[in-house]
């Protein structure tokens, strides 16, 4: 008598697809809508295969909170593209890094130091700084009569920023080499290429994209370099450096020394501790920039542009932000991240932006194992997205979804205490678990006060002003959720003239 074979695995629900690529050809962009699409005909998991990749899309709360909470361990890699493999120097650094020791190691310096809340607040002043620039074109165009681009001051502005935080000391030809470099990057990993899903492409480089990033590397390899080096003479010579100031530099408390540190001291620092679990190579610290960088300014640009055209659109919104900002800063400074404690409405509109366009749209992962999610089996080696954007739209948990509102955010509103790093799911912008966005303290500091500056400064039109409202397409390039047009708004000075901009 033969025993029943067991019953095989049954897979989440899934549309019809095609052989050899399976349902890559439902793949429309933004992604994230798609796969918003397929969840109202299937259901909140769905199983897709892009070319020979089998993936499961997560597109509720309740689905984020099985993964995240029951196998948070499981779902701890991220998928790594060819190009991404490329400029994280063969996964030297950690966001394209498998769960492992390595990653580990990185995250946990990343978290406690790197962008820990201390390094945060150190490097105030250095955020601050670089908004000057920001403020000043904004003026020059106010001054004649012209409409700005708010799109691409917005990422030039988070572009200098980040880079300022990882080296505050590079030449200022440095930093603008860097613009153009890090959008050919950020360009580059947002791209779809065929070859990671298809194996009977792989090796042609069909769309030109190998050859075209073999080149952006190669530049943006040269700029790192030039970074690590002029911050190495920096270290040797003088500023805080030579042997005789070295010496005394190592006599202070860890806490004191670390007041004048930037991204890159740290990096350097531990590269020279013997005693670290994992020996911090050059590489590493080239991934580790890179991914910093890579990861933290479009998605903060995109979100203080969101911001700023859903303010547009809904100009009561836009007087409270106003009105408590002017409550609490007056007109004879420009508002800070020291002032946010006090502006809770900011705060809100904030947290609503993030709810209704949050920057990375998908969190993407890889099962190592396999799972039972939802009473179905995924395999190992499964790519997980989960849909972030879709979570934060659900009619089941928010009323009126599409609506704008801050106030769900306020004390005593419906969502007061959905903090975006908490262990709820039904508004995780950032993520969650182990493998969750560690700059979360950084976003929740630099995007609103970028946001509450430009709009304490100037009064805003929309510069078409035939309808007197900023269009909200989704931009259907890249991995981040942008707008499809540049917000082109025409400014007004409002305070006038600006207090201290030069010397911010
Ligand atoms: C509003 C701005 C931002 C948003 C909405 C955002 C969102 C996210 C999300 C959704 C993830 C994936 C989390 C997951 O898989 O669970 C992520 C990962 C990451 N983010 Fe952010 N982020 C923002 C700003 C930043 C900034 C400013 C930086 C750096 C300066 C940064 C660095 C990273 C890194 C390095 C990872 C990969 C972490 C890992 O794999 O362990 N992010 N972010």
């Amino acid at each position: 008598r033969r025993s029943p074979s067991p019953p095989p695995p049954r897979l989440p629900p899934s549309p019809p697809g095609l052989p050899v690529i399976g349902h890559l050809h439902l793949l429309r962009p933004p992604v994230h809508r798609t796969f918003h699409e397929l969840a109202a005909r299937l259901g909140p998991l769905v199983h897709i295969r892009l070319g020979s990749t089998h993936c499961v899309v997560a597109s509720s709360a309740d689905v984020a909170r099985e993964l995240i909470h029951g196998h948070d361990a499981t779902i701890s890699g991220r998928p790594i593209t060819a190009l991404a493999r490329l400029f994280s120097y063969g996964s030297a650094g950690f966001a394209f890094t498998p769960y492992g020791p390595q990653w580990r190691f990185l995250r946990r310096l990343c978290v406690s130091e790197v962008l820990g809340p201390r390094t945060v607040e150190q490097l105030r002043p250095v955020r601050r700084a670089s908004l000057a620039p920001l403020l000043r074109a904004v003026l020059a165009a106010a001054a004649r009569g012209e409409a700005v681009n708010l799109t691409r001051e917005l990422i030039r502005f988070s572009i200098a920023s980040i880079i300022r935080m990882v080296a505050s000391d590079v030449p200022g030809s440095v930093a603008d080499e860097a613009q153009d470099l890090v959008k050919a990057v950020t360009g580059l990993l947002g791209a779809f290429n065929v070859e990671d899903y298809v194996p009977l492409c792989r090796g042609w480089d069909l769309q030109g994209l190998r050859r075209e990033a073999a080149g952006v590397h190669r530049r943006f390899d040269a700029l790192l370099e030039k970074m690590i080096r002029h911050k190495e003479e920096a270290r040797d010579h003088g500023r805080p450096g030579n042997a005789e100031h070295q010496q005394e530099d190592k006599k202070q408390a860890p806490a004191t020394r670390q007041r004048n540190m930037d991204l890159l001291d740290i990096l350097l620092e531990k590269a020279g501790d013997e005693a670290a679990d994992v020996k911090l190579t050059r590489e590493n610290m080239k991934a580790f920039i890179t991914d910093v960088v890579t990861a933290g300014s479009d998605s903060s640009a995109a979100t203080v542009e969101w911001m700023l055209a859903e303010l547009m659109n809904h100009p009561e919104a836009m007087r409270k932000v106003r009105e408590e900002i002017d409550a609490v800063v007056g007109g004879d400074r420009i508002v800070g991240e020291a002032d946010l404690p006090r502006l809770p409405y900011l705060q809100a509109a904030f947290k609503e932006t993030l709810r209704l366009h949050p920057g990375a749209p998908i969190a993407h992962r890889v099962s190592t194992a396999e799972m039972a999610v939802r009473r179905c089996t995924v395999p190992p080696r499964t790519a997980v997205f989960i849909n972030v954007w879709a979570i934060g739209r659900d009619p089941v948990f928010w009323e009126d979804p599409l609506a704008f509102r801050p106030e769900r955010f306020m004390p005593g509103g419906a969502a007061a205490a959905l903090e975006p790093r908490g262990q709820h799911f039904q508004f995780m912008p950032f993520g969650g678990g182990r493998r969750g966005c560690p700059a979360v303290g950084l976003a929740q500091q630099s995007v609103p006060a970028a946001l509450a500056a430009l709009v304490q400064c100037f009064d805003w039109a929309v510069a078409d002003g035939e309808t007197g409202f900023v269009d909200m397409d989704e931009s259907d390039v890249g991995l981040v959720c942008a707008r499809k047009h540049p917000l082109l708004l025409r400014p007004t000075a409002r305070l006038n003239p600006l207090p201290a901009i030069v010397s911010l």
